[in-house]
């Protein structure tokens, strides 16, 4: 095998609780995962040269900021042919820092298809396991299964949320997720619920008023949205999504997008794309 192509999906937090703040300071939380069919396209092209490269530079991202290059270098030291190396080429379509989890979601294909272009042999454990150094939802993408999460994302219970249609609404202002997890005001003792995903409409997302206060676009896009389905904050923001019963009604949706937002139809996903590759 000489080169991967490999899709990297977005995800959404259907709900997210903080549940507690550990001693360094990273919140407790619980939170379900879905994927949606909108994906990056990353393309893994084996080398002789030792070290890996991107061949794009995403805007503004240097590359030992790119949690791409920073997968990659994880997994050097581990080579059993020290010649091996590769070129990356990077089709960004997830809109970032939004919280939908696009550069986790980079890392752990990544990790996916170095483990297997290099031949590493590393289990999915094991691959979790480094992801979770990277950022707390790596593991989930390695893994590639929806997931109720405690911890900081890592303990994972396989959940399967229906698959519906969302219409992701960009408000296309930054949200900073330090900015917000450092807050006074962030709720930080939501008692813990334990597990029953089917139930997480009824739940909330702790960040989504705090988020809303500091930025008001986000308010905005959540009181359009809300006209046309049930509506919520993903992650820390600043994207929020619609729940829609099809594509159709989502779509429709979308056709009435006030300008000031950008916006897209996905579907939620079990399993991520990124395993029907590999
Ligand atoms: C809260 C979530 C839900 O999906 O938000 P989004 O990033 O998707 O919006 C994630 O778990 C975010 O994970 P990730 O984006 O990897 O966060 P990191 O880069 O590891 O952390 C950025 C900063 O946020 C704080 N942080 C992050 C995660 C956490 N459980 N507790 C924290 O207190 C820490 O101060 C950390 O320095
Ligand atoms: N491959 C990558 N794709 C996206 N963002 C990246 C990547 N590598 C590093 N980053 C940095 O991570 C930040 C968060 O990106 P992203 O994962 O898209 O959003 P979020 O954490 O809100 O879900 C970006 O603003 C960028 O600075």
């Amino acid at each position: 095998m000489t080169e991967i192509s490999i899709a990297a999906p977005a995800k959404i937090n259907l709900f997210l609780h903080i549940t507690g703040r550990r001693d360094d300071g990273y919140h407790e939380l619980e939170t379900l995962f879905q994927f949606l069919s909108v994906c990056d396209e990353l393309h893994f092209q084996l080398t002789d040269t030792g070290h890996v490269q991107l061949s794009n530079d995403i805007p503004g991202v240097s590359p030992q900021n790119n949690l791409i290059i920073q997968a990659a270098q994880r997994l050097l030291p581990l080579r059993h042919d020290r010649n091996q190396g590769a070129t990356i080429t990077l089709h960004k379509k997830i809109p970032m820092g939004g919280g939908l989890g696009g550069g986790s979601s980079d890392a752990a294909s990544t990790l996916l298809a170095l483990n297997k272009l290099w031949q590493l042999q590393l289990s999915i454990d094991q691959l979790a396991e480094i992801g979770l150094q990277l950022g707390a939802d790596v593991p989930v993408f390695v893994r590639g299964k929806a997931a109720f999460a405690q911890g900081v994302g890592e303990k994972l219970i396989y959940a399967e949320p229906e698959q519906n249609w969302y219409l992701i609404v960009n408000p296309q202002v930054h949200v900073s997720t330090a900015e917000v997890f450092t807050h006074p005001d962030l709720p930080r003792r939501t008692p813990i619920v334990n597990g029953n995903p089917e139930n997480w409409q009824q739940y909330r997302n702790d960040c989504q008023d705090l988020v809303c206060r500091l930025q008001p676009s986000v308010a905005n896009a959540l009181a359009w949205l809300l006209e046309y389905a049930p509506t919520r904050m993903t992650g820390t923001g600043a994207c929020v999504f619609g729940c829609f019963p099809s594509e159709e009604s989502a779509n429709h949706a979308l056709s009435e997008l006030p300008t000031e937002f950008s916006g897209f139809v996905a579907q939620g996903l079990n399993t991520s794309p990124a395993w029907h590759q590999l």
